[in-house]
């Protein structure tokens, strides 16, 4: 019998801390890092780039099926670069407009099909962090750590503003906290993979802790359980 590598699953909603998390505790256990969320983003984008409309179920299960992409570790605290049909979209698929179309692709069943071996196959020894909304609950039922990561709205829609604000995008903070409420409505009330805690998370709430103290948490689970080797 083949030994699985371990995996650390963080799901949750928009801006509750998930990505900075996952990317730093992979850093910190030498282990890989799955951004699911990216690859809805990445769909997304390359309908929107192959003009393929977001409710044609049929067009996107199948460009899902041959999304050309790679995703490329990066050093010295950078985020991994992501690489689509060979042109880097790392800064391209992070705005909320991508997010919305991403959250309305991820609620087609055929989409989530198409997608699921792809996560499945960034189960590498010695360990991977995975982060969305089902990895807990549909892509990895077997992880031996499970955080379901919350905030507040209203503090998810203020650390959505401060990001993209500082990385010079017109944003404004009612209209963010207005479209974090709606993605949370459609991720925790479509029928497939609806976001959710799965029975054996952690739930973690984030809102008055610092990133330090959120990774701080899981270290000391990830040690409880002995995972790190
Ligand atoms: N515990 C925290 N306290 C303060 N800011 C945070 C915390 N966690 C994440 N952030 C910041 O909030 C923003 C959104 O975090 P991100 O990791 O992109 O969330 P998600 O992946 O869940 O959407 C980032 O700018 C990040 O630095
Ligand atoms: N495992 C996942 C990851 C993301 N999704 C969907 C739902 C989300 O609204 C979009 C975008 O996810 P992403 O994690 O990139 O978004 P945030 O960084 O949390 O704002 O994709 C999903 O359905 N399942």
């Amino acid at each position: 019998m083949s030994i699985q590598a371990p995996v650390i699953a963080i799901d949750g909603p928009s801006g509750s801390g998930k990505g900075t998390i996952a990317s730093l505790l992979a850093k910190k256990l030498g282990w890989s890092l799955l951004d699911s969320g990216a690859l809805y983003r990445l769909l997304a984008f390359a309908a929107r780039n192959h003009g393929v409309d977001l409710t044609n179920e049929e067009a996107l299960k199948l460009l899902a099926a041959h999304l050309d992409v790679q995703f490329v570790a990066a050093a010295n605290g950078q985020p991994q670069r992501i690489i689509l049909e060979g042109e880097e979209v790392t800064d391209a698929i992070r705005n909320e407009q991508i997010g919305a179309g991403a959250s309305q692709v991820a609620a087609l069943g055929a989409v989530r099909d198409a997608l699921l071996q792809r996560q499945r196959a960034f189960q590498e020894m010695p360990g991977l962090v995975a982060d969305g909304r089902d990895m807990g609950t549909v892509v990895f039922p077997d992880a031996p750590l499970k955080i379901f990561l919350t905030a507040s709205a209203e503090e998810r829609a203020r650390r959505r503003y401060l990001q993209l604000k500082a990385k010079g995008d017109d944003v404004n903070l009612a209209s963010l906290l207005d479209e974090i409420r709606l993605r949370d409505e459609r991720d925790t009330q479509r029928t497939v993979a609806p976001l959710k805690p799965a029975a054996d998370a952690i739930q973690l709430d984030s809102t008055e802790l610092s990133i330090e103290q959120v990774l701080e948490r899981i270290l000391s689970e990830v040690a409880n359980r002995d995972l790190a080797g």
